[in-house]
């Protein structure tokens, strides 16, 4: 059985990022979850003019900078800037222009006095305290960003901020990876799908749905290819299919040592190359990694194939902890595909037979000291898919530990 850091390692290495062949071009209202794919940059300075920080008026420092409120410098108020307005007059020396947060600042002004450091009298204003500092309040043209710089990198993920700075930038189009197309397939002549009645010795095929929206959530585009018989020629017939239409394929189910496990023979039959079959995983330990190398597959990607173990939490907890990483790291993403990981205080006694880096799911809940877990109550039976609801972690006890006392601290994935 190979060690889980070994595995991941191998799966890590296979799961090249899409290149620059792999990608579209998205209008900016349907980017959010996309990946950039070509560097960003703006021809706009960002402020794009010099504007005021604040409701006051627009001077020129040499007229207010010895000036007190035993001292006011009298300066005659030539114009209003509200925001939106451009200045249509140049501030000359004893002159001065009212002006509002955002508003544009006018020629020959160069600080910005705050109202409440004035007073006026008819058309003029009285400076009563003089400015910190020539250019105080006044945001400078190009002082958070200037044109044809970097914007943003090739690898960023598309959310609400990044989104954000591509509208002010007026970037309404972007070019993005193109999202990885993971095909799911279920094998097990007991499956039924969750619409049909149930026949005695039939389950529900509930893996095909919770991958797919794993994936889903993760940035991917699932293929549910449904349920495949445990028969070896359907099996090989739906792998070959996936190998041409998917970036990854899953399967669950029909890798351990049944008699009716025959994913890895036909795996090994359409000359995929099988990485390993067993991880010292608990649970998921028979899961199979495979690659195809794909003529399709631009710039000699291989397609990955992970033959996930058919119990419920088994498929989930390996493919948490092996398949989102490689997915993420094949989207394109420049940061933030490796998985997750936190140091928490077990709100239980936990336990694990040693032999096996064993996962053990629940939540983990954030407190003002230290992030806490909670395990799930009930059976931690690889079957029980019924308490992985609400699972948002899985609490790692390494290879050779078999306990986790009450209040200790525990090593745990999130996600
Ligand atoms: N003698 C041994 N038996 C088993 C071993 C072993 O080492 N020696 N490994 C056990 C472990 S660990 C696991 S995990 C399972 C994995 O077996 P398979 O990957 O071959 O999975 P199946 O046998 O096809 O199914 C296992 C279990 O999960 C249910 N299942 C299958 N597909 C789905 C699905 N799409 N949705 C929901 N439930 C599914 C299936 O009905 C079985 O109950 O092998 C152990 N055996
Ligand atoms: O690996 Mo199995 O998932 O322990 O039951
Ligand atoms: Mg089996």
């Amino acid at each position: 059985m190979l060690p889980v850091n070994e595995a991941e390692a191998i799966i890590l290495n296979e799961a090249q990022p899409m290149g620059v062949s792999d990608t579209e071009i998205v209008d900016l209202w349907e980017a959010v979850g996309r990946v950039v794919a070509v560097p960003v940059t703006s021809r706009l300075d960002f402020p794009h003019w010099d504007n005021s920080a604040m409701d006051g008026y627009a001077v020129r420092y040499a007229d207010v900078s010895q000036c007190s409120a035993e001292n006011p410098t009298i300066l005659d108020i030539i114009e209003e800037i509200p925001a939106g307005y451009a200045p249509q007059m140049a501030i000359a020396p004893r002159q001065a222009a009212r002006i509002l947060t955002g508003s544009m600042m006018p020629s020959g002004a160069d600080t910005v006095v705050m109202q409440e450091n004035t007073r006026t009298e008819g058309s003029q204003v009285y400076i009563l305290t003089a400015p910190s500092q020539l250019g105080a309040f006044v945001r400078r043209q190009g002082e958070y960003y200037q044109a044809g710089a970097p914007l943003l990198d090739r690898g960023t993920l598309l959310s609400a901020p990044e989104i954000a700075v591509l509208a002010a930038a007026q970037c309404v189009q972007v070019s993005v990876f193109s999202k990885v197309r993971v095909a799911i397939i279920s094998t097990g002549s007991e499956l039924v799908s969750p619409d049909r009645p149930l026949q005695p010795g039939q389950i529900v095929d509930s893996n095909q749905y919770a991958l797919a929206a794993l994936i889903e959530q993760a940035g991917g585009v699932p293929l549910m290819l449904g349920i495949v018989p445990d028969n070896p020629q359907a099996i090989r017939e739906a792998i070959a299919e996936a190998t041409q239409i998917a970036d990854i394929i899953l399967s669950s189910g029909g890798v351990s040592v049944g008699d009716y496990d025959y994913v890895d023979s036909v795996l090994a039959d359409l000359g995929a190359k099988v990485h390993f079959h067993q991880v010292a995983i608990k649970p998921g330990k028979p899961l199979t990694f495979a690659t195809f190398s794909q003529s399709m597959q631009p710039e000699g990607r291989s397609v990955l194939y992970f033959g996930l173990p058919g119990n419920p939490v088994s498929a989930l907890v390996t493919a948490w902890r092996f398949v989102v990483p490689a997915l993420k790291k094949r989207s394109g993403l420049a940061a933030g595909w490796q998985p997750k990981w936190a140091i928490a205080r077990s709100r239980q006694p936990l336990k694990s037979d040693g032999r096996r880096e064993t996962y053990l799911w629940g939540q983990l809940i954030p407190t003002p000291q230290e992030s806490e877990f909670e395990l799930a109550t009930g059976s931690h039976s690889s079957g029980n898919l019924i308490n992985l609801a609400r699972t948002n972690a899985l609490a790692v006890l390494p290879v050779g530990e078999t306990q986790v006392k009450l209040g200790e601290r525990v090593k745990v994935l999130y996600f």
